[in-house]
């Protein structure tokens, strides 16, 4: 299912952890709709090239979310391009992608490439650091970064991060009341079925990471959760 607009659920998985060959059939055979591959530190091409050939071995979509330009390789379903909106450098808003295109763009399948619009809400996350994030947002302030993906950016997904975090249910609600065609994602902090199906109340589709690595068992719960 290679529609982002069917999805419900996506588990993310780190090019800069370990996982074995026995979980990583489990976590492809799980129902779930896509693998995505990506993180913010220590993200390299062996890494990326290693995970994706495993994950390749199975009929799961497979998403390289681009976090550094070295890092890209061809062989993945789609490439999905952060731009955090609530950064406070334009680097990670436009910076980097207009290095990238300048020096890519005549070679690139554009059809392969999604853009997802980023709020970051953990001040504490590394990507919050990392793209000096304003994280001190109201819920009038994330319904308004919403309403932009959408209506003035024509992103196709506009994606709420708490990596490392469960975060408002509020905040996905009221982004999720200004979308009509956008998809909205949510991901951070989801470590049980309860959780991953309270935040797929609102969110179209929900992202699980860091579970994965400390209880295989109760992340892999979260698939049935959202497809019920
Ligand atoms: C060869 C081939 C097939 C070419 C294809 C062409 C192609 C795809 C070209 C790309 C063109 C392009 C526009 C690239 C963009 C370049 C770029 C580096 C953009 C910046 C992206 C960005 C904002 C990065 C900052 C970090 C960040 C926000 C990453 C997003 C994902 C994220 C929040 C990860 C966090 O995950 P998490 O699990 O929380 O991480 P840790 O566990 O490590 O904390
Ligand atoms: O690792 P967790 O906290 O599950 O977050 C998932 C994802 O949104 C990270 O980009
Ligand atoms: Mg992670």
């Amino acid at each position: 299912m290679y529609d982002v607009r069917e999805w419900r659920h996506v588990f993310k998985l780190d090019p800069n952890k370990e996982i074995t060959d026995e979980e990583l059939d489990r976590i492809c055979e799980s129902g779930t709709d896509a693998i995505m591959v990506g993180g913010t530190d220590g993200v390299t091409l062996e890494g990326v090239l290693d995970l994706m050939s495993r994950v390749r071995r199975y009929t799961v979509p497979c998403i390289l979310e681009v976090s550094t330009i070295d890092s890209i390789t061809p062989g993945f379903d789609f490439y999905f391009i952060p731009t955090v909106l609530n950064s406070g450098n334009p680097q990670w808003i436009t910076g980097l992608h207009h290095e990238a295109v300048k020096e890519y763009g005549d070679l690139m399948d554009w059809d392969e490439l999604k853009m997802e619009g980023y709020c970051i809400l953990n001040p504490d996350c590394k990507a919050a650091k990392l793209t000096d994030a304003k994280t001190e947002l109201s819920i009038e302030d994330v319904r308004a970064y919403a309403m932009m993906a959408e209506k003035m950016f024509n992103l196709p997904i506009f994606y709420l991060e708490y990596s490392g975090t469960y975060g408002n249910p509020e905040y996905v609600e009221a982004a999720k009341g200004v979308l009509e065609n956008t998809v909205l994602f949510y991901g951070g902090g989801i470590e049980t079925a309860k959780q991953a199906e309270e935040m797929s109340r609102h969110a179209n589709v929900i992202v699980v990471g860091n579970v994965v690595y400390s209880n295989l068992d109760e992340a892999l719960k979260t698939v049935a959760a959202v497809k019920k």
